[in-house]
């Protein structure tokens, strides 16, 4: 299975440069694309992405933007000069954030990372969106920022797997970028819509981004290899 092939997405949540390239260099990029976020990119800066891709593997950097238009897009210009292959952005910084963020991209005559927009975190679920003034089902606000990233012409869109039936029929063309993805008999850790890989994939995910199940095996590579295994 090449890369481009590959739906999984392993995050390397770590506080360090060293302990990232650890996992790394337990995972085959042929199986596998790796996710730069928060902490490891805010501890090593581009300097982790540039080893990553120097090993072979495509990055996500999630990263999650949300500022004003100008400074989200910028920021999302200066992640596609660093080579990245998916960006993401909050889909609630509205619609001009957003297509801020595409305008700035097609400017660019070089290779266009992928971009992405951020809908309800999967760690959310009804009583969260409703202590935040949301008294709605994750699903209709997952649909109301579909539209609008769909509108200012995003690539695809961050959700739960239990979205993605309902997001591949009123969107067919947006990419479904789905955390939140538990091997049976995983912990649940502190997401809170989740789904099993084979599950996700037969919804209409199009990429698992698996965090813990694989960093924090005994075996990450093994692991790897068992979610590989269910989705054949
Ligand atoms: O809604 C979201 C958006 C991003 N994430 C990120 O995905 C991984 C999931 O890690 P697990 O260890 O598999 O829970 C993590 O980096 C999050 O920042 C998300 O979980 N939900």
């Amino acid at each position: 299975m090449s890369a481009c092939q590959t739906p999984i997405i392993v995050a390397l949540d770590y506080p360090t440069r060293d302990a990232a390239l650890k996992l790394a260099d337990q995972l085959d990029p042929k199986l596998c694309r790796v996710k730069v976020g928060k902490e490891l990119f805010t501890s090593c800066a581009a300097e982790i992405v540039g080893t990553l891709r120097d090993k072979g593997f495509e990055v996500f950097l999630d990263l999650k933007f949300h500022d004003i238009p100008n400074t989200t897009a910028m920021a999302v210009k200066a992640a596609a000069e660093m080579g990245v292959w998916m960006v993401n952005v909050h889909c609630s910084g509205g619609l001009r954030m957003m297509s801020a963020c595409r305008e700035v991209l097609e400017q660019r005559s070089g290779p266009k990372p992928l971009l992405i927009g951020v809908t309800v975190l999967t760690s959310m679920e009804r009583e969260d969106l409703a202590a935040i003034g949301l008294d709605i089902e994750p699903q209709e606000q997952v649909l109301r920022l579909a539209a609008l990233a769909q509108k200012a012409g995003l690539d695809g869109l961050v959700c739960s797997a239990l979205e993605a039936q309902a997001l591949k029929a009123a969107h067919p063309s947006l990419q479904l970028v789905t955390p939140g993805i538990r091997p049976a008999g995983s912990a649940q850790d502190d997401q809170r819509r989740i789904l099993t890989p084979r599950q996700a994939l037969d919804a209409g995910s199009d990429y698992l981004v698996i965090g813990r199940p694989i960093s924090q095996a005994a075996d990450p590579a093994k692991a790897l290899a068992a979610v590989v295994a269910e989705i054949a």
